[in-house]
C-alpha cells in the first residue's frame, strides 16, 4: 500500500487508526497527549510524540476545565517499598507549585523576556531556580560554578551542539544529516545577509527532496525533534538567558563568587545585562567559551577543592567530563547538581535507550 510518509494527526485515535492500516508511512507524529499507551498498536515504534501548540492548548484547556482529573494521580505504588505512592504532577498541581514560589522580581522579568524567545523551555523553572538558591544557602556556599548559562539563538542549531545527544538518547544514525542541515542553514543565512533560517524549513526541504531521510517536527516550544526511520530520536537545540545563574548569584554573600561558563556570546550579553540590573555583576565571573576548557584551566590555576557548589546544565554529551572535572574542583562536602538526568523520562524508555 502506498501512502504519505508522514502524518501529523491531531488526535490520538487518528494516530492509532493510521498505524495498523498503513505499512508505508515511515513515521507518524502525534501530539504528546496521544501518549496513552493503550492506543498504540503493534507499529507503535513508528509513532513519535511531539509537543505541539494543539497539545499545549489541550493541556491548558483540560487543566482549566476539569475539576476532578487535574488532581495528582498515583502513577506507581509498590509494596516492596512500603506501598509508597508516587504521584504525577498535573497541570493544576504544577500551577499551584508555581504560584507559591517566591520568585524575585528581577528573575520574573528575565523569565518574561526569555519567554518571548524560541527555546525558552530550556531555562530552569522558577521552582528549580529557588531549589538551587536554597541549596546554595543551606550549604553556606561562597564559591560556585555554573556550566551552561544560556543562549539566545533564535535558530535551532547554531551555537547549540548539546543539541545532538547521542549518548543519552541512544542516537546513532542521524548526526551526519543534522550536520547537513546546520551547514545549509549557515550558507542560506550568509547569502541572505544574516537572516536566520528555521531548522524546520531547511529540514522540510531536505526531507521532501529525499536529501535526508530524517523526518521532523518543529515543536511549539522551539525544540527540534529529529527522528530517523529507525525510531532514533535526536533532541536538538538548547537555550537561554542566565536565569539559574542569577538565582544563585542573588543569594550568594557579598564575598561569594559564581563562575558562569557559557560559549554563546550573544547570550552572555543578555545575562550580563541582568547581572548588572540585579547588582550582582561583581559576584559573577563569566567564562566565555567551552565549559570543559574553563574547568580545566581553573584546575591548572590551582583552584582544585575550592568550590562549594556546582550546577551543570550544558552539553549533555559532555556531562561525564564535566562531572570528573567538577569532582576535582568542588571540595569534599560540597554539592554538584546535575540537570536533565532523567531526560524527560527517556532514560527508562527502552525504545530510545537501547
Ligand atoms: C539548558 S541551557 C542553560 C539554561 C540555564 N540553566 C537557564 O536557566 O537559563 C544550556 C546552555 O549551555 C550552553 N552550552 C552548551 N554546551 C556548552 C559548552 N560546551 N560550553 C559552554 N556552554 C555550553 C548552551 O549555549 C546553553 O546556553
Amino acid at each position: 500500500m502506498s501512502g504519505p510518509d508522514v502524518f501529523l494527526p491531531t488526535c490520538p485515535s487518528m494516530a492509532a487508526s493510521l498505524l495498523p492500516r498503513s505499512t508505508y508511512p515511515r513515521l507518524i507524529f502525534a501530539p504528546l497527549f496521544s501518549l496513552q499507551r493503550d492506543l498504540l498498536l503493534p507499529s507503535s515504534d513508528r509513532l513519535v510524540h511531539v509537543s505541539s501548540p494543539i497539545a499545549a492548548f489541550n493541556r491548558r484547556f483540560r487543566a482549566q476545565n476539569s475539576n476532578n482529573s487535574a488532581d495528582a494521580t498515583v502513577v506507581a505504588g509498590d509494596e516492596n517499598y512500603g506501598n509508597k505512592r508516587v504521584i504525577s504532577v498535573t497541570p493544576r498541581l504544577y500551577d499551584y507549585l508555581l504560584s507559591n514560589v517566591r520568585e524575585p522580581e528581577i528573575l520574573k522579568e528575565l523569565r518574561e523576556e526569555t519567554a518571548t524567545r524560541r527555546g525558552s523551555q530550556m531555562q530552569v523553572s522558577p521552582d528549580q531556580a529557588q531549589l538551587l538558591a536554597m541549596l546554595v544557602q543551606i550549604l553556606g556556599a561562597e564559591k560556585c560554578i555554573e556550566v551552561g548559562v544560556y543562549t539566545v539563538r533564535a535558530n535551532g542549531m547554531k551555537g547549540n551542539d548539546h543539541a545532538v545527544e547521542p549518548v543519552i538518547l541512544g542516537m546513532r544514525k542521524a548526526q551526519g544529516q543534522l550536520m547537513v542541515i546546520t551547514l545549509l542553514q549557515s550558507v542560506v543565512s550568509f547569502l541572505f545577509n544574516g537572516t536566520e533560517i528555521p531548522s524546520s524549513m531547511v529540514g522540510i526541504l531536505l526531507w521532501k527532496h529525499r536529501i535526508t531521510n530524517l523526518a521532523f517536527f518543529y515543536g511549539s516550544i522551539g525544540s527540534l525533534i529529529f527522528t530517523s526511520p529507525h525510531n532514533d530520536v535526536l533532541f536538538c537545540f538548547s537555550c537561554f538567558t542566565g536565569y539559574s545563574s542569577l538565582a544563585i548569584a542573588l543569594v550568594l554573600p557579598e564575598s561569594g563568587r559564581l563562575v558562569a561558563c557559557e560559549r554563546d556570546m550573544k547570550s552572555l550579553e543578555v545575562a550580563k545585562r541582568y547581572y548588572d540590573r540585579a547588582g550582582v555583576s561583581h559576584k559573577v565571573d563569566v567564562k566565555h567559551g567551552m565549559a570543559a576548557d574553563a574547568l580545566k584551566s581553573m584546575i591548572q590555576k590551582g583552584e582544585s577543592c575550592s568550590y562549594d557548589f556546582a550546577f551543570v546544565d550544558a552539553e549533555k554529551r559532555m556531562y561525564h567530563e564535566y562531572f570528573e572535572l567538577l569532582l576535582q574542583l568542588v571540595r569534599v562536602g560540597g554539592l554538584i547538581v546535575i540537570d536533565n538526568v532523567l531526560w524527560h523520562g527517556k532514560v527508562a524508555n527502552p525504545l530510545v535507550n537501547k
